[in-house]
């Protein structure tokens, strides 16, 4: 593959899995997740973790999943590239449950390591929900998977994704979608 398959690839793939930690900050609120239960004196996952959130999330991760499914053939035509074979249903639904069990793995070891509500854990804010995405849709359908996500679009994956976190985090706080810039 050259260096703009495996770029369009990588995009291409991750987006269902991008788009949901985007949309539960828009969607976000409501009653958390752990419904305001601590444990060792402190909350389990905080009230950043909301089911609102969480639900939003998921449903922008698979409608988009459906939404590049409807226009692969057309897009692979115009723009003449090789686009990953279509998401399988059950990956529709592991990228996006995947990237906000991620997100909510990662506020429970910032939870259990002292790290307020919005603290930064630098390392693991950039690529929790990736790495989850990833193992979520290698189990749901490890074809699909080892035929899109062949070692260099992985490492193009893991190269990326920290650069348009801290890139959108960065843009969502100047635009006071968030409150921190990370
Ligand atoms: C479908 C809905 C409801 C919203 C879509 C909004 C949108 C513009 C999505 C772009 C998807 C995308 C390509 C994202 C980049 C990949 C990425 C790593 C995303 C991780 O999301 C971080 C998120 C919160 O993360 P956290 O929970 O871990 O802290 O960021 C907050 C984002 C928002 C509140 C949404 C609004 C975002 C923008 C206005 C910025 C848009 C920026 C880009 C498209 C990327 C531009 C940067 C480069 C270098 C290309
Ligand atoms: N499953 C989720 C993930 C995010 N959000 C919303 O998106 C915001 C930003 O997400 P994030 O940065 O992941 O949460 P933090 O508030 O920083 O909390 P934490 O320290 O636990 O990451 C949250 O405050 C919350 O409003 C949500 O409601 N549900
Ligand atoms: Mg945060």
């Amino acid at each position: 593959m050259d260096i703009v398959a495996v770029l369009v690839t990588a995009f291409w793939a991750m987006l269902p899995a991008y788009v949901p930690n985007n949309a539960a900050v828009l969607t976000g609120g409501g009653p958390p997740i752990d419904g305001g239960r601590t444990w060792n004196g402190e909350r389990i996952l905080g009230d950043g973790k909301t089911w609102r959130g969480t639900g939003g999330g998921i449903a922008a991760g698979a409608i988009l999943a459906l939404l590049l499914n409807a226009v692969h053939p057309t897009l692979q035509d115009v723009l003449a590239v090789q686009l990953p074979a279509p998401f399988p249903p059950a990956v529709v639904l592991a990228l996006p449950t995947g990237a906000l069990l991620g997100d909510i793995t990662a506020s429970f070891l910032k939870r259990r390591t002292g790290r307020e509500r919005g603290a930064a854990f630098p390392g693991l804010d950039q690529l929790d929900f990736v790495v989850m995405a990833l193992v979520l849709t290698a189990v749901a359908d490890w074809g699909w998977f080892t035929a899109t996500f062949t070692p260099e679009v992985l490492a193009t994956v893991l190269l990326i994704t920290p650069l348009l976190h801290v890139s959108t985090n960065v843009i969502a706080y100047k635009l006071s979608l968030k409150s921190e810039p990370w």
